[in-house]
């Protein structure tokens, strides 16, 4: 089980493909673990290098108290690929883990040579709406939270059947602490002057039914970044490697051709 320790927090992580194959790095979103991106992992080619890893305070990392920075969870992630030996990277970020991917394109052009941002963007909600989030959940405990949390997740068709369960499942597993310390990390963040800095390749992908991070703030961000590249999943919410993961993986690997990655 591999683990590095960085600012006195164990962060787990986890390798598959050959050590020699085109490396792409998978960051997840708040609330869920590396396992968000099982779903797509039989449709991506083989002879991928893939690293995932838990965030602080989220799986099998270690949860430290809340709060946390949006900094400490980039240089978590550049630690685990140090720690992996990880280098002209592309970085696929879903919501919370887009905004690790913005931060750490602009930190570490050595790791981050393309940009895949899912569901996500430079500024996320604002201070009070976060703050009534770690509220109610401080309140409630995830267990009575996640239903609601779900519901902005999921497509409509998604939420209603029973593929859904599990991933709520993992949603009322999560620490609290870990859940409110990454909550302020992104009440914190807005990263529209560094992306708007960005010249990397780079590809947005938006869900049609996304409530939390919609289409068009999605479209916004990417279109900070000249040349990028923009997917729209019709019938998709907020994690369509989940609701739709052949062709979120179609959508990946036209892009990782298209510059030249595979
Ligand atoms: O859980 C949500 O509300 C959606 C979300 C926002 C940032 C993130 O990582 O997930």
């Amino acid at each position: 089980m591999p683990e590095i320790a960085r600012d006195g927090v164990t962060l787990h992580y986890e390798r598959q493909g050959p050590t020699d194959g085109p490396a792409v790095i998978f960051s997840n979103s708040l609330g869920t673990t590396l396992h968000l991106w099982d779903p797509i992992l039989p449709y991506l080619p083989d002879h991928l290098r893939i690293l995932r890893y838990d965030m602080r305070g989220h799986g099998q990392s270690e949860v430290p108290d809340a709060p946390y920075t949006m900094g400490q969870l980039i240089s978590d992630a550049e630690a685990v690929c140090d720690a992996a030996e990880v280098r002209d990277a592309v970085f696929i970020g879903l919501s919370v883990g887009g905004m690790i991917g913005q931060g750490l394109a602009v930190k570490r052009e050595d790791i981050v040579r393309s940009l895949v941002l899912s569901n996500t963007a430079a500024k996320i909600g604002n201070p009070a709406f976060w703050q009534e989030r770690i509220d109610a959940v401080q309140r409630n405990g995830m267990g009575q939270m996640a239903d609601p949390i779900v519901k902005r997740w999921f497509g409509r068709d998604f939420y209603e059947s029973p593929a859904m369960a599990p991933w709520q499942d993992m949603l009322s597993q999560a620490s609290v602490e870990g859940y409110c310390g990454v909550c302020t990390a992104i009440a914190g963040t807005d990263f529209y002057t560094p992306t708007s800095g960005l010249r990397i390749p780079t590809l947005g992908i938006a869900g049609s039914e996304d409530g939390s991070t919609p289409p068009d703030l999605v479209r916004e961000t990417v279109d900070l970044i000249p040349g990028s590249q923009f997917v729209l999943m019709r019938r998709a919410g907020h994690l369509p490697c989940v609701e739709q993961p052949e062709a979120f993986a179609g959508h990946l690997t036209a892009f990782l051709q298209s510059i030249g990655h595979l």
